[in-house]
């Protein structure tokens, strides 16, 4: 078992105060941080360097797909952050995703890990066509997840529904980060490809991703150390 709690928790916030709030009572043995589009549109890149301060891991979630010049260079200004983990789509293609890659280099052993998301979490197989995809999700996230590894990233992002299935398919130390998590009893929301913690953990996740069912919990210290205690940790 990892040292640290695998679990991340997702900043989807308008309000600074809420934010701030919430960051108060979290402490950085407990979990890492995700900013994703919201937060970071609204208030830049200090608000990554805020949580730094406070020692927290953050893994930048703003899914970079453009074209790989583009790309590259925006995930080089997320290393420049110094953040933990940055990811991009993996339907943006392998020379994206190569160019991605190869403008982490000049970073080192500080380079962020570089993940790609494979199909969203609020998508069901059945929305797949209406994109092009005749193929169910657990197909298509194969695909992409193996593009991802042969491009030379360090993971993906992808439901804990495929993650065992996954794992068949691809190197042992690639990362698979999932979310879609829900506790027993948490309202699904937009999320359509879910799990519970410890069933994610037990098919293979490294990395859950968990927003509201914390962040939107009446007690989300206790919601974020019942969960660790459920994981063991
Ligand atoms: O890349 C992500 O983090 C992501 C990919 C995905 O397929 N599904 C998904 O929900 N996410 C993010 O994970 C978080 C989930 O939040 P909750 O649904 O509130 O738990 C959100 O911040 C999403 O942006």
């Amino acid at each position: 078992m990892a040292e640290k709690s695998p679990l991340i928790v997702a900043l989807d916030f308008a309000v600074r105060s809420e934010l701030d709030s919430l960051v108060a009572k979290l402490d950085p043995s407990l979990c890492r941080l995700k900013v994703g589009k919201e937060l970071f549109t609204l208030f830049g890149p200090e608000v990554v360097r805020d949580l730094q301060r406070r020692g927290f891991e953050v893994f930048l979630d703003l899914k970079f797909h453009d074209i790989p010049n583009t790309t590259a260079a925006a995930v080089a200004a997320a290393a420049d952050l110094g953040v933990w983990m940055v990811n991009v789509h993996a339907s943006g293609g392998r020379k994206m995703m190569s160019a991605a890659k190869a403008a982490l280099a000049p970073f080192g052993k500080d380079a962020p890990l570089l993940i790609a998301v494979t199909v969203l979490t609020s998508m069901q197989s059945n929305e797949l066509g209406s994109i092009g995809v005749n193929d169910d999700a657990v197909s298509q996230v194969g695909r992409l997840a193996k593009l991802t590894a042969d491009s030379g990233l360090d993971g993906v992002v992808c439901s804990a529904q495929e993650v065992s299935i996954l794992r068949d398919q691809i190197p042992d130390n690639f990362l698979l980060v999932t979310p879609g998590i829900r506790p027993e009893g948490s309202a699904l929301g937009d999320q359509q490809r879910v799990a519970t913690p410890s069933e994610a953990i037990s098919m293979g996740s490294d990395y859950l991703v968990i927003g509201r069912p914390i962040t939107r919990c009446a007690d989300p210290l206790a919601m974020l150390k019942q969960i660790n205690a459920s994981l063991g940790y």
